[in-house]
């Protein structure tokens, strides 16, 4: 593993960061005391990289990506987003942010049960106040292999099927950064490898940027770096890693 220096960029790069964490903190207070979940993360996600986050648990992860997707506010320090500053936006602004640059990709697929899957895919459209074109929520349904499931209701589709319609909602907007937490951990192994693949592609074909957070080594062998948190702190970082080195990796932080 390497240690967090090399990881801060040695040149200025020509355009800005699809996504950048400049200094994090995030202190949670409660009755009970205060956690520091976050303490100084700084890094620099490059515009079509697809980087897995990884690390103990309560070494801060779930905030990290929070934090980043503007869900919630770090104590101190700034989340720039394709050169924008989260700063200081407001709930309306963050908001529509989120509609039209970020995708989002929970363990849980989050879909609307009343809805079908045509309408759960055109949603975010919608919600941003634009009328969907067929064409458009056809061409995703096809992209992640639900060609012929337009009209079903995620009740009817298997888990798998229901995370590929999750995918296909978030890359109807065409987003820049697409936020993944756990996206296979309800998933059986080969249906996790195609849920993967479509995560891959979306940077390997659109140069979207792919921030996942998962436990599972094999899945973020799919990345082509593993960020490594610990303590809330970046810890270091895997290039194209195989599984067994990031099992490694992590053994060595859990110890
Ligand atoms: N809302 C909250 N209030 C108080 N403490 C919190 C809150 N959310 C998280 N924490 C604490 O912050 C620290 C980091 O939590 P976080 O959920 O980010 O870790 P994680 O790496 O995602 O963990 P896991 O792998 O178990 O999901 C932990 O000590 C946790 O208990």
């Amino acid at each position: 593993m390497t240690s967090t220096a090399p990881m801060r960029p040695s040149v200025v790069p020509s355009e800005p960061p699809a996504l950048l964490l400049d200094g994090i903190t995030k202190t949670y207070r409660s009755k009970a005391g205060s956690v520091e979940a976050l303490r100084g993360v700084t890094y620099h996600f490059v515009r079509g990289s697809f980087t897995a986050v990884m690390g103990p648990s309560g070494s801060g992860k779930s905030t990290l990506l929070q934090c980043a997707a503007g869900l919630d506010q770090p104590t101190s320090g700034n989340v720039m987003l394709g050169g924008n500053s989260l700063r200081g936006l407001n709930e309306v602004a963050l908001t529509k942010l989120r509609r039209e640059q970020m995708g989002f990709v929970f363990q849980a697929y989050n879909l609307l049960p009343s809805l079908t899957v045509y309408d759960n895919i055109a949603l975010p459209l919608r919600l941003t106040g634009r009328k969907p074109r067929r064409d458009e929520v056809h061409r995703v349904l096809d992209q992640v292999g639900l060609e012929g499931k337009a009209r079903r209701r995620p009740a009817e589709l298997s888990g798998g099927q229901q995370q590929r319609v999750a995918i296909a909602r978030a890359l109807i907007t065409q987003p820049a950064v697409f936020f993944a937490d756990e996206p296979t951990g309800a998933l059986d192994s080969s249906t996790s490898r195609q849920i993967l693949g479509l995560l891959r592609e979306a940077t390997d074909r659109a140069g979207q940027t792919v921030v996942m957070v998962t436990h599972d080594p094999v899945a973020a062998a799919y990345a082509e770096r593993v960020l490594f948190l610990s303590d809330g702190l970046v810890a270091g970082s895997i290039d194209r890693g195989t599984p067994a080195q990031i099992a490694a990796a992590m053994s060595e932080l859990e110890r």
